[in-house]
């Protein structure tokens, strides 16, 4: 059986990675399985466990680190974020693409471990729409924005890293993209 894709999504809090990965998240043609990060930040309103995020506490996660059960970890705005490494090589191996949706760091440790991961960066239209879709989603407290805006900034330096950039004006078209991408690679990787 052929191996699935490892295929990474980044791009500044609250462009609307999760919203674009709704639309093409159950197409069946497109084989996916999304990787779901261990975090140690409190759940959001809806957020569930085991679904969203595995959440967890700091001593858990550091000892998962200890442990090397983790593909990739980056601290984020205060918090542990981490791709537990079990699922991924076994979906891959059942020939499912796994998608990662992660920040910039984390996807640099995972180009270094796999360097055919298929890459792509999420923008904005503008830093001006993307201010104002955290703060629509009133999902953290003042604070915890401004943080994730200055985050946003150094992230957006890091777009070049990515082999395929997408901007998320109208997040149906972003995700026909996406799609197109991925299906765009499953016929010609692993070949
Ligand atoms: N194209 C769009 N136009 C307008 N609003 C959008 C668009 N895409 C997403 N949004 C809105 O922006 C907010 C942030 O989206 P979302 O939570 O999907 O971002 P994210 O990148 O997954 O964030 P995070 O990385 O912080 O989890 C949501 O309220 C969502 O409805
Ligand atoms: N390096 C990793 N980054 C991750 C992982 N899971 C999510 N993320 C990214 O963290 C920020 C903040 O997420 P939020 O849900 O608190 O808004 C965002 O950019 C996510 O994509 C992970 O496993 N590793």
């Amino acid at each position: 059986m052929k191996k699935g894709l490892l295929i990474i999504i980044s791009g500044p809090s609250g462009v609307g990675k999760g919203t674009v990965r709704n639309y093409f998240m159950n197409d069946a043609s497109l084989k996916l399985a999304y990787s779901i990060s261990m975090t140690t930040r409190s759940p959001r309103a809806g957020e569930q466990d085991g679904v969203d995020y595995i959440f967890t506490t700091k001593e858990k996660f550091e000892e998962a680190i200890q442990h090397g059960e983790l593909l990739e970890w980056a601290e984020f705005v205060g918090n542990y974020y981490g791709t537990p490494m079990s699922q991924v090589e076994k979906l891959r191996n059942e020939g499912k693409n796994v998608l990662l949706e992660i920040e910039v760091q984390g996807a640099t440790q995972v180009k270094e471990k796999c360097p055919d991961a298929l890459t792509i960066f999420i923008i904005p239209p503008s830093m001006e729409e993307l201010e104002n879709r955290i703060r629509g989603r009133r999902s953290e407290p003042e604070e915890v924005v401004q943080q994730r805006l200055a985050k946003a900034g150094k992230e957006m330096k890091m777009v070049n890293n990515y082999k395929y950039i997408v901007c998320n004006d109208d997040p149906k078209l972003a995700a026909e993209l996406i799609s197109s991408i991925i299906r765009r690679h499953m016929e010609t990787d692993n070949k």
